[in-house]
């Protein structure tokens, strides 16, 4: 089997097994009898003891019952059945997604030591698809905020430097992959939870077209925004989790050998701009599209009526989960997560309702607009991964470190769109990501697209 490909100088810890190693190589070395599934999990495992104590990605890991199952994906392979590109592969799961055989906390200390009864539809499908799940990764608490250190469980810690956040709320998603535990794991995307701390992470994190992947057994944030996802290594690997989380009908697409018409979306009015960020993600667009990129049309004056009908369709959406806890359990909650939901109260009936209304007229803007681009590009977070608890951005027009983590994500969640944030480069010695956007329905397409143009940066 083929050493990792590229390294990684930058990074903080010293990587576990699977940094670098492609899916596809995996099952080489597996097809050739030089790895098995129970070798594979046994890296996982010795990679979890030695960094989780460092990173806090896993809150629960079960490599005992990882191995038996991996026997019998081992014994399947030899009897000659192998039942995809995930058969033997150990895979990690957020911590807010049901898994009957451990305990799904949300982060939370209401469900402190919570065992959900069945498997989440997604967790399900992954299981099907042959891939191994050796534990449950941090969230930040009830998904509620990006920055993936507010836990019943802590705080997440970024592998490119420890003092500093994962990103969330797919906090321990992030650290699992990009420290090389696990090869790829699941997220959830309300408002940019895959994709920033992917972003933050130097990782590919792809959230889907709204409903497309099964959300059934998804503790939710705010369900009409929210989608399962997945935090992976290369684009590879995140096409064929995708294609097991959307039970096979994500079939790969092929892409032709044209250019691609890429509208450069700028920072302002989304989010504050870091110049060196800013130039880093730019390069990279033009790097994916062969040459200049052009500013695309009419999408900064959506931006206040997109923000706004975020705000009050995840804001009542959020309240209405809690509803109940926030009267009778407010102590259990982290202060700041308990804050914005007492925050997200306020929302009224009307306001909802005009929330959603303006969300289907934005849709049919954005579905005129892809009529004249391929893909929108931006950067998936405005800055660098900030340090551990930091809430605000310094420098002139300081901003929320909260919305400027987000404020490049979630305009995609209220449109339901596809969108994958790419490793763009690193500022700094931090990784930064490139976001991709595509119309509604082209999840295939998106990421055949991102498969056969990104090119992996390159550390100096
Ligand atoms: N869950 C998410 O996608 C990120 C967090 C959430 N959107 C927030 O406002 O904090």
């Amino acid at each position: 089997m083929t050493q990792p490909s590229s390294s990684f100088p930058h990074l903080a810890v010293e990587p576990g097994f699977f940094r670098g190693r492609r899916i596809a190589d995996l099952q080489e070395a597996m097809a050739g009898g030089s790895l098995t599934a129970q070798d594979l999990v046994r890296h996982a495992g010795a990679a979890i003891e030695r960094l989780n104590p460092q990173l806090n990605a896993f809150v629960h890991v079960d490599i005992a019952a990882a191995l038996a199952v991996a026997g019998e994906r081992d014994a399947e392979r030899a009897s000659g059945k192998v039942r995809g590109p995930l058969h033997g592969i150990p895979v990690a799961i957020k911590d807010n997604v049901d898994t009957a055989d451990m305990p799904t906390t949300m982060g939370a200390a209401h469900f402190l030591g919570h065992r959900p009864q069945a498997d989440a539809r997604c967790v399900a499908l992954l299981r099907e698809a042959g891939a191994i799940v050796v534990g449950k990764t941090l969230t930040h608490e009830f998904a509620y905020g990006p920055t993936g250190d507010r836990s019943v469980q802590g705080a997440a810690r970024n592998p490119w430097r420890t003092t500093q956040m994962t990103g969330g709320s797919s906090a321990g998603s992030a650290a699992a992959v990009a420290s090389g535990m696990v090869p790829v794991a699941l997220g959830t995307d309300t408002g940019g939870s895959v994709r920033v701390p992917s972003a933050l992470c130097g990782l590919v994190g792809f959230k889907p077209t709204h409903g497309r992947v099964s959300d059934a057994g998804v503790f939710p944030l705010a369900p009409t925004l929210e989608d399962p996802g997945v935090l992976a290594n290369c684009v590879e690997d995140a096409q064929v989790f995708m294609q097991a989380l959307s039970g096979g009908t994500l079939a790969p697409a092929s892409v032709g050998a044209d250019g691609v018409n890429v509208g450069w979306v700028a920072n302002a009015p989304f989010a504050i701009d870091d110049a060196a960020v800013t130039a880093c993600v730019r390069a990279a667009a033009e790097r994916f599209a062969g040459g200049a990129v052009q500013p695309a049309p009419a999408v900064t004056q959506h931006a206040r009526a997109l923000q706004s009908a975020l705000g009050a369709i995840q804001r009542a959406e959020a309240y209405e989960v809690h509803a109940e806890r926030v009267e009778s359990e407010p102590g259990k909650f982290d202060p700041e997560v308990l804050e914005r939901l007492r925050a997200s109260r306020p929302v009224q009936g009307w306001e909802y309702v005009r929330a959603l209304k303006e969300r289907t007229r934005l849709q049919a803007e954005f579905a005129r607009l892809f009529q004249q681009v391929d893909v929108l590009a931006l950067p998936a977070v405005a800055i660098t991964a900030p340090a551990l608890q930091q809430r605000t951005v310094a420098g002139p027009g300081s901003a929320g470190v909260r919305e400027t983590l987000l404020g490049l994500t979630n305009p995609w969640n209220v449109l339901g769109l596809p969108a994958i944030s790419l490793p763009a480069g690193w500022v700094n010695g931090m990784p930064v990501g490139l976001q991709l956007v595509a119309a509604a329905g082209t999840d295939e397409a998106l990421l055949a697209l991102a498969a056969s143009r990104w090119q992996a940066p390159q550390a100096d």
